[in-house]
């Protein structure tokens, strides 16, 4: 006997009303569902992103956090569900987004300046408009380096920096981050992660991240956001309110000890629990 497991048929499927998340959502996502080839990675997912927080994504390896932004971002298609931004779809909505491998993710043959400036130009900014801003990103990172040289003449922490001057310079709504600081050596990882947190405080944009090492996901976070083995569900929330700015001085608070003591309990529940579901390796 064989068994055939399919994403479940759109037309089969009741309808629900759409429930709206409490007071303070910025993303409703409902009803979400993923399949790839054949097997359940996200089934009837329900989550809501706070707005004007961070909330890092942790969990098992293959668990699919990766998979969660880049639906929610648009770069992934869903097979079945709905994902609302303050009620709007992704269509009406502002995002940016840094990649982890910024070596691909920025323009060989612009220049780094032009790299930054390129969403604004999209949206049909007048160079004035773009100027003014790249000058206003140039002075909340507090960018030493030329940035009139191309990104392959740059170390790899001015091209992440870079990258996320780009990603911000629409002034989105969402950032996502997907294991942004995971190629960067540590002296990098630490400014850049400053340079986010400060920039977070003056914009309070909504940021999604992705990160594999706990420690840097509960410092950064307003939440944590635990996830199981595939097929995924949420294994808990963590909620993290230690004051901003955090400093190397936070690391050895009790709270903050505390809290990734909590995260790696869930996730070591987690990566010990057998998968209801996996799919062949
Ligand atoms: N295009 C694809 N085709 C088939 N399977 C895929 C595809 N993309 C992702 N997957 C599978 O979906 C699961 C989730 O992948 P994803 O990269 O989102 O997980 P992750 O939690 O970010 O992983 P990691 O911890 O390794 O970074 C993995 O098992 C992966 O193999």
């Amino acid at each position: 006997m064989s068994v055939v497991i399919s994403p479940k048929l759109k037309h089969e499927e009741p309808e629900v009303p759409f429930r709206p998340g409490p007071p303070g959502t910025h993303i409703t996502i409902r009803g979400l569902t993923k399949y790839f080839a054949g097997w359940p990675l996200y089934e009837d997912f329900d989550l809501d992103i706070p707005k004007g927080k961070i909330v890092s994504v942790f969990g098992p390896n293959g668990c699919g956090k990766s998979t969660l932004i880049n639906m929610i971002a648009g770069l992934i298609p869903i097979d079945s569900g709905q994902i609302l931004f303050d009620g709007k779809s992704l269509a009406d909505t502002k995002i940016g987004y840094v990649f982890q491998n910024y070596r691909e993710a920025m323009f060989p043959w612009l220049r780094t300046i032009d790299n930054i400036a390129y969403p604004l130009k999209l949206e049909g900014k007048s160079k004035a408009e773009i100027n003014r801003r790249v000058e206003e990103l140039v002075a909340s990172f507090d960018v030493k380096f030329d940035l009139n040289r191309y990104p392959y003449e740059m170390s790899g922490g001015q091209q992440q920096t870079a990258s996320i001057m780009r990603a911000l310079a629409p002034g989105p709504e969402v950032l996502f981050l997907d294991e942004p600081f995971s190629a960067l050596d540590f002296e990098m990882t630490l400014f850049i992660r400053e340079k986010l947190q400060e920039v977070f405080m003056q914009t309070g944009t909504t940021m999604m991240l992705v990160s594999h090492d706990l420690e840097e996901a509960v410092y950064l976070a307003d939440e944590i956001l635990l996830l199981t083995k595939r097929p995924t569900k949420v294994a808990h929330i963590l909620h993290y309110d230690d004051a901003r700015p955090r400093t190397v001085e936070t690391l050895m608070q009790p709270r903050f000890i505390d809290a990734k003591k909590m995260s790696l309990d869930i996730f070591q529940t987690e990566v010990r629990r057998e998968a209801t579901a996996q799919p062949p390796r």
